[in-house]
């Protein structure tokens, strides 16, 4: 376990905080009394909640903001699809397995796992302070070679701290390699394991009941928003660029699902398919709006030479500097970062890491992963790829569907080009059933080629041509069939496929990690889990308290209530006979930011105490005050500060 800290700088204890999430039903196993299935989980009623307000957070900072046009697409896709994209051949992840046990690990998490236990057990043997995962020992009972205490060679220690801070980069391959070279066996048994081999992460299916139709279950909803490519142009009036928007399901079978929401394999994910001209170097229209945000970044360069530390840099000088390849890539990184901070993220445990070559699809011109630091290590959130023109390209020279745009130049464009004329007349009878294939051949000659038979042909009054379908693969044209010859065109309208910037959210990530960010425990007492959601993001935004079970409390905390729902606020009482105290840390671990307490100074003049979470601090005011106050805080307009300035503020000593 990695060792992060709270905001008041104790420990984070994840047990504690596990507990808490389950107990207060955030999320819980699937199916449970059946035995549960590794990588499936049910949300309850705050995390469903926790889970809307993200949604809504993304879609008013995304699709509202940046007016992207938002598309539901189909999580059943049919296999020819997934085929073009390439994800039936290379969607996949390397294990291994031990033949003993029948145990499958994942390649790079097994090697991983082993290195990092003998720097542990090196550490330990130098007397040095190590993080140590309780839980994980625990549940595992590893007693190996790897978790002892044996001090390693300096220059193997750097060896494995290399391979860590690249652990993403390597290839089945690759990894084989390293399991080889140094002897990494199972964990549990000490056993051998067999070479990596690659496991599809797609869930296969059939469509229809003929199950003529091979599917799957999409693992990304990217492909959905590509197909609809030209439809969203035309709905755009042809305008570029434009962003496409899709929030929903993906599935993937992940080899070995852990760390609880953070792999799993069903899971929701919200995606952005900006489409930018590939001329120009990618400018965004907005970039000045964000190029004085500071941002930490991990590079290339730094994980290659076995680092990890993080530079912080504005995004105008990452890409001034060409750390990061484009305008458009730097703009999404620093809305990314902003939407982050706003559900709740530490600005401190927030960072960038540059995929190495290896780690990046085949086509992907760059690529950023926001990473959140969590009590598993760094976790990759957000993807942030340069999939160049790869996707529409491969669609459209499948079906043919022109996913292109064309434009009207504003000037048009002169090109001075060779231009091949043929004589059909004569080419028809001469070359009989090759002349489709002869003409083809011809046409599709390039620039310095036919510069070069243009010269042949004035010298020999002849040229010869590669054909590769007739005869012996050459054919000879004589001055009589063809002319080669320099002319201007005119071309009034420019047609290109457009490169997409993907921005890849997995939401169960950033909601599982804003969680560790933002609980903390009330000092003096290590039960009492605080979860400070930001109100905005908050499950339940108000807690409703009467001092006491008076029967004149009651028809107050009705109205109040009513009154807070009208306004779309969601609200809950609490008239159990705890004390006041008790009720509300109960719902700081549901991460209710504000308290409204109705007293019999309320019966008297209808004036209620508002109370803060985080500070415990609390003002009075009528109840109208108090509801528009609640209103600016949920909606983020204002800060509790502010709300401090403008009200009265009420201490106990008035209380009592
Ligand atoms: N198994 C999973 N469980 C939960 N979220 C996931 C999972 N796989 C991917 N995601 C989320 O979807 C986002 C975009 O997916 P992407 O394909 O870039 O992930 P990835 O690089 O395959 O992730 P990883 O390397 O961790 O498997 C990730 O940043 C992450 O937040």
């Amino acid at each position: 376990m990695t060792t992060t800290t709270t905001k008041t700088g104790q420990p984070l204890d994840r047990t504690i905080l596990d507990s808490l999430l389950r107990r207060r039903l955030f999320f819980t196993p699937a199916f449970e009394i059946y035995g549960g299935v590794a990588g499936l989980y049910d949300y309850g009623p705050p995390g469903c909640a926790l889970q809307a307000n993200i949604i809504d957070t993304w879609r008013k900072h995304f699709v509202l903001e940046e007016d992207m046009l938002e598309v539901d697409c189909t999580m059943l896709t049919p296999s020819v699809v997934l085929e073009t994209s390439g994800h039936v051949d290379k969607f996949a992840d390397w294990m291994c397995k031990d033949p003993k046990t029948g145990e499958i690990f994942r390649a790079d998490h097994l090697v991983e796992e082993v290195l990092e236990s003998r720097l542990k057990g090196d550490k330990e043997a130098r007397g040095q302070k190590v993080e140590v995962d309780e839980e994980k020992e625990a549940k595992k009972k590893r007693k190996t070679k790897d978790t002892k205490a044996v001090k390693l060679p300096d220059d193997v220690v750097k060896e494995y701290e290399e391979i860590l801070a690249q652990i993403d980069n390597y290839n089945g391959e690759e990894l084989g390699m390293l399991i080889t070279k140094y002897e990494i066996k199972n964990p549990t048994t000490g056993g051998n394991v067999e070479p990596p081999v690659a496991f599809n992460l797609m869930f296969q299916t059939a469509i229809g009941p003929s199950s003529n139709l091979a599917g799957y279950l999409r693992p990304e909803t990217a492909q959905g928003q590509f197909l609809t490519f030209q439809k969203l142009l035309e709905f755009n009036q042809q305008s570029m660029p434009f962003a496409s928007a899709c929030i929903g399901k993906s599935f993937r079978n992940e080899i070995s699902p852990r760390a609880g929401l953070l792999r799993v394999r069903e899971f929701l994910m919200a995606e952005i398919e900006h489409f930018v001209d590939p001329e120009g170097g990618k400018k965004h229209p907005r970039f000045h709006e964000a190029k004085d945000v500071k941002i930490g970044l991990l590079d290339r360069k730094v994980q290659l030479s076995g680092r990890t530390e993080i530079t912080h840099m504005t995004i105008g000088e990452a890409v001034a500097t060409k750390t990061v390849d484009s305008e458009t890539l730097g703009y999404f990184i620093v809305r990314i970062y902003l939407f982050l901070v706003r559900v709740g993220a530490d600005p401190k445990k927030i960072r960038f890491r540059q995929h190495m070559a290896n780690e990046m699809a085949h086509y992907a011109a760059d690529c950023w992963d926001a990473e959140l630091l969590t009590s598993y290590g760094w976790i990759e959130c957000v993807g942030c790829a340069d999939r160049s023109a790869y996707d529409l390209t491969v669609h459209s020279k499948k079906t043919g569907a022109p996913l292109c745009v064309r434009e009207t130049r504003s000037e048009p464009l002169h090109i001075e080009e060779w231009q091949v004329d043929l004589d059909k007349k004569k080419f028809g009878p001469k070359f009989k059933k090759d002349g489709k294939a002869v003409e083809a051949a011809v046409q599709a000659l390039s620039q310095d080629l036919r510069e070069k038979l243009a010269i042949d042909l004035e010298k020999t009054a002849k040229i010869e041509v590669d054909v590769p379908e007739v005869g012996n693969g050459k054919v000879e044209i004589d001055k009589t069939l063809i002319n080669i010859e320099k002319r201007t065109r005119v071309e009034h309208t420019r047609e290109y496929t457009p490169n997409v910037i993907e921005p890849a959210f997995g939401i169960g990530r950033i909601l599982y990690s804003v969680m560790e960010h933002v609980y903390w425990s009330r000092e003096g007492s290590e039960e009492r889990g605080v979860l400070s959601f930001p109100p905005p993001i908050a499950p339940t935004k108000v807690l409703l308290v009467p001092l006491s079970g008076h029967q004149d409390f009651k028809p107050l905390v009705q109205r109040m209530s009513l009154k807070l729902r009208q306004l779309g606020i969601s609200n809950r009482v609490d008239d159990s006979s705890a004390s006041i105290g008790k009720r509300y840390s109960r719902n700081d671990e549901l991460g209710t930011p504000l308290g409204i307490t109705v007293d019999f100074q309320s019966v008297k003049d209808n004036t209620y105490t508002l109370r803060d979470r985080d500070s415990t601090k609390q003002v009075r005011s009528d109840e109208d005050t108090i509801c528009a106050a609640i209103k600016s805080l949920v909606e983020g307009q204002k800060t509790w500060a502010d709300v401090q300035k403008e009200l009265p503020e009420f201490t106990q000593q008035e209380a009592d």
